[in-house]
């Protein structure tokens, strides 16, 4: 038998948070195509294999531009339902018992779709998981930071009525030449309207976007931040203030913004002392779920109690309320492969 067997049958057992995924990502080409033909809605390939079969990146651009390409075939609430549901269902079975999903509300406004369509639908299928399977979680508003920093003021009024519905505000898309200071407003008007802030950066961008993001934008998590790694001073700013990163490892290697796994810079920001989560970005395109995540790091050599303490990580970077994460930090602790 395979030593690392035992260890990859036990991790779907393994309590998760999962902080960091596009729900827009979550779309699988079948769903796809089945939204598509619900709405009357054109994609841009002829079935599910070409869709399929595109998912080739070269970078984070590459496939940007795919992922948008698909977003037109969600319309309606059901549908925004249907896409949350499917993510809530897969993931439970990887162990996913909280989950905060990012949603690219800018793109829907622009497409025509109400922002009351999308937080119900995402809403209810959230209110759903939590009846039938005690998932908790919730939504981040996600600044689609190459579209013009006026329709991010102008999603914000989109959803200001019920501001309660969202537990924070994100910033995410095309990162390089769109800095964290350009959305210092924007994310002072969400910080008052109570949101939590979190941002993409340093992913494919430099480490100065880490510290804008830190520094400029009050964020409590970055998203990826992989390359804080070349910043030893930056590195030291993230452990003195307890700043979690929310990586993607399987992402980083489908977008190259890393050559391969075995040179994932992971294990070098946890031995710097930075709280490391595991996620995985955009599922449905990069080939796997958060459960093929933690599987891709035992094939580079994490071990259980490496793999609990990322879980632990992830509760305790969440937004869960106190109670919940001392509850998910239990189980984590009573894990045994
Ligand atoms: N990995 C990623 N980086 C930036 N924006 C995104 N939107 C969806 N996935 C993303
Ligand atoms: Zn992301």
């Amino acid at each position: 038998m395979d030593p690392t067997t035992p260890l990859l049958d036990a991790l779907p057992r393994l309590p998760k948070a999962e902080l960091h995924l596009h729900v827009e990502g979550t779309l699988e080409p079948e769903l796809a195509f089945a939204l598509a033909q619900r709405n009357g809605v054109v994609l841009p390939y002829p079935d599910v294999a070409a869709l399929r079969a595109a998912y080739d990146f070269g970078d984070l651009q590459s496939f940007l531009d795919l992922y948008y390409a698909c977003m037109p075939v969600l319309r309606t609430a059901e549908d925004f339902h249907d896409l949350t549901a499917a993510y809530l269902e897969r993931s439970h079975r990887d162990g996913v018992a909280h989950a905060e999903l990012f949603v690219d509300l800018q793109v829907h406004l622009a497409n025509g779709i109400p922002a009351d369509a999308v937080l119900d639908g995402m809403l209810a299928a959230l209110a759903e998981a939590r009846r039938t399977r005690g998932t908790t979680g919730g939504v981040i508003l996600a600044v689609v930071r190459d579209r013009p920093v006026a329709t991010a003021h102008e999603a914000l009024d989109a959803v200001a009525h019920r501001v309660h519905d969202l537990v924070g505000i994100g910033l995410d898309s095309a990162e390089v030449g769109y800095p964290p200071a350009l959305f210092v407003e924007v994310f002072e008007r969400a910080a008052a309207l109570g949101l939590h802030r979190v941002a993409h950066a340093g992913e494919e961008g430099p480490p100065s976007y880490v510290v804008e993001a830190v520094e400029l934008l009050g964020v409590e998590r970055v998203d990826h931040g992989i390359r804080a790694v070349e910043d030893p001073t930056l590195l030291a700013l993230l452990v003195e203030r307890g700043i979690p990163l929310t990586v993607c490892p399987l992402s980083n290697v489908r977008l190259r913004a890393v050559p391969d796994l075995a040179s994932h810079p992971i294990r070098a920001l946890l031995d710097a002392g930075v709280a490391v989560t595991v996620n995985s970005d955009d599922p449905a395109y990069f080939g796997g779920y958060v459960g093929a995540n933690y599987a891709a790091l035992v094939q580079v050599g994490f071990t259980a109690p490496e793999l609990a303490r990322l879980a632990a990580a992830s509760v305790r970077a969440s937004f869960a309320d106190d109670a919940r994460k001392a509850e998910l930090l239990a189980q984590v602790d009573a894990w045994a492969v």
